[in-house]
């Protein structure tokens, strides 16, 4: 069976091992040591639902602790000597956490423990990102017994949310910032308005709330590494964790983001996972261009234009942009699908050089942040019996890189799902492979499958785009009546309206992108997939 996520714990490991230590070489072994003691993060790439999400707290103030990571450029120099001490990884993440604890509840002193031994769970959900907790708490609401395993990390994702879908999700509270609207620069032009608030999800706040939910409906926790399950010849799940801790259970759900590929199977020959990479950074600064009144979604403008070297005609990038107040941003410059990780590295220098081609100037740093996450890439196989959810599902939209709003609606519907096959096997006392295919059916019916082979059609299509074809494609992608381009980026388009979405794209877009669709339609691979799975009843 094909695994994925290996190629991401290695970007990851190479994007960590890019955040440098400030301070004399004498501190740093120091810190390494302390850090490989702690034996920290091993977990690192199992936590975030965002796949893999990198994020260095920095402070360049001078009372910063000595945990705190100072980001600086001229330190990249040393970086080599930093990997040789060995450890890079720990270190930072590390450091990360201490900073963060200090605002987030830890799940080991809130949930009770689980008890290894011979109660059987009725499910284990592995993994704590937003989308494992989610679930964790809708099935233990339902009256499953439910426990939770996975390192006790805090949240150290940013995630942008529209205003309107996490309102509705009853989360609105966990929103830190919201931009009464988001606009997108093409090119030199007026912006275009979309027309919808966009908000700044506090992680703090996030992991708060849904930490609380898991309290309230009675999931216990067990902070540890699944090393692998396997079944019992009784039909149940063993889930066995380091440490020889085994966890029996009717059924396991696998939540710890798309590196979970040791613990699950996925569909063969599928397509090839792209990549979306971004580097961003919160800052102070001066000439801020942006109005803070507006969250700029995508600003695709050749920053470069007049000068001779372009990066932007061989690696078409956008900055996604939060202005906090007139001299706190947060820039993020990001690509939006590759065929192979675009170097953050090259990331970094783009955006400096967009920055300060548009006379910003930066007086300071609080955060650094490195984004990877795979887009697109094969469905699970859902003929085994464990089952997965959120990015391990393959739930990440695969031309947006978004997941967590999907995660987070679809939990109640499938904590139900799972609750009503747990209850049928009950009443028939078994535990078969058959429960497990009805719980995949829901995350993954025929029709999903449809919208998800249209998505990967799309990603498709934006990977061959060169920068100008890329402006020409937004353009026509942001006249599209709204509810056509907010349904596609939240994934709530049937399978009929993405017909109607194709169609009306086509008639509105200029002639040479009109011949571009069809071209795609015709020759590209998944083109073709796509209409077999359109077909396919
Ligand atoms: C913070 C976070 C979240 C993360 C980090 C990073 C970042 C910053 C990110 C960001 C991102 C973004 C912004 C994204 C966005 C995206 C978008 C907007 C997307 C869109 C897409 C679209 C598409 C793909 C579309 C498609 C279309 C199509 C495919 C069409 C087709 C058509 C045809 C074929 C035609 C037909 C006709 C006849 C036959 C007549």
């Amino acid at each position: 069976m094909e695994c994925i996520g290996i190629g991401a714990q290695n970007v990851a490991a190479m994007a960590i091992s890019r955040c440098p230590i400030q301070g004399s070489s004498r501190r740093r072994k120091m810190l390494l040591r302390n850090s490989k003691r702690n034996g920290f993060c091993q977990h690192l790439y199992r936590y975030s639902s965002m796949v893999v999400h990198v994020r260095c707290c920095s402070s360049t103030s001078a009372t910063s602790s000595s945990e705190s990571c100072v980001v600086d450029k001229e330190e990249f120099a040393d970086q080599e000597d930093y990997i040789k001490a060995g450890g890079s990884d720990l270190l930072y993440v590390q450091m990360q956490q201490n900073k963060q604890m200090d605002q987030q509840s830890k799940f080991s002193d809130k949930m009770p423990q689980i008890s290894a031994g011979n109660n059987i769970l009725d499910l284990v959900v592995i993994g704590c990102g937003p989308a494992g907790l989610a679930l964790a708490a809708e099935s233990a609401k339902l009256g499953l017994t439910v426990g939770l395993i996975g390192p006790d990390l805090p949240f150290t994702n940013n995630y942008g949310v529209w205003e309107d879908e996490f309102k509705d999700l009853g989360l609105a509270g966990c929103i830190e910032h919201v931009w009464r609207d988001t606009i997108v620069y093409l090119d030199d032009n007026d912006p275009i308005f979309i027309g919808r608030a966009y908000g700044r999800v506090s992680r703090h706040l996030l992991h708060e709330e849904l930490l609380r939910r898991c309290v309230e409906s009675g999931v216990s926790y067990l902070s540890s590494k699944v090393e692998r399950i396997v079944e019992a010849a009784s039909g149940h799940s063993l889930v066995e964790c380091e440490g020889n801790i085994v966890i029996p259970c009717r059924l396991a759900t696998v939540a710890s983001g798309a590196a979970s590929g040791k613990l699950l199977q996925y569909e063969l020959g599928g397509p090839r996972v792209s990549v979306q990479t971004a580097y961003g950074v919160e800052v102070e600064v001066e000439n801020n261009p942006y109005d803070p009144n507006l969250m700029v979604f995508m600003d695709y403008r050749d920053y470069m234009k007049g000068k001779i070297e372009s990066l932007e005609s061989e690696f078409p990038t956008f900055l996604y942009a939060m202005p906090i107040s007139p001299t706190r941003v947060f820039f993020e410059e990001t690509c939006l699908a590759s065929k192979d990780a675009m170097p953050f590295e090259l990331l970094k220098k783009k955006l400096m050089s967009r920055l300060d081609t548009l006379g910003v100037r930066i007086i300071r740093t609080y955060e650094e942040e490195w984004s990877y996450i795979p887009v697109g890439g094969s469905l699970p196989n859902t003929e085994q019996k464990n089952l997965a959810f959120g990015a391990a599902a393959s739930m990440v939209h695969p031309a947006t890189g978004y997941s967590v709003v999907r995660s987070l609606s679809e939990a109640p519907k499938y904590a139900s799902a799972i609750a009503n096959i747990l209850k049928q096997g009950q009443a028939k006392n078994m535990v078969t492979r058959n429960i497990s295919a009805q719980a995949w059916n829901t995350l993954w019916p025929q029709e999903r499958k449809r919208q998800r082979a249209f998505f990967l059609f799309g990603l498709a299509l934006i990977l061959q785009l060169d920068i100008e074809g890329i402006r020409t494609f937004f353009q026509t992608f942001f006249r599209l009546p709204n509810w056509m381009s907010q349904g596609f980026l939240g994934s709530s388009l049937s399978s009929t309206d993405l017909l109607l979405f194709a169609f009306y794209m086509f008639v509105i877009a200029p002639n040479d992108l009109r011949k571009c669709l069809i071209q795609h339609l015709l020759s590209d691979p998944t083109g073709a997939t796509m209409v077999r799975t359109y077909l396919t009843i």
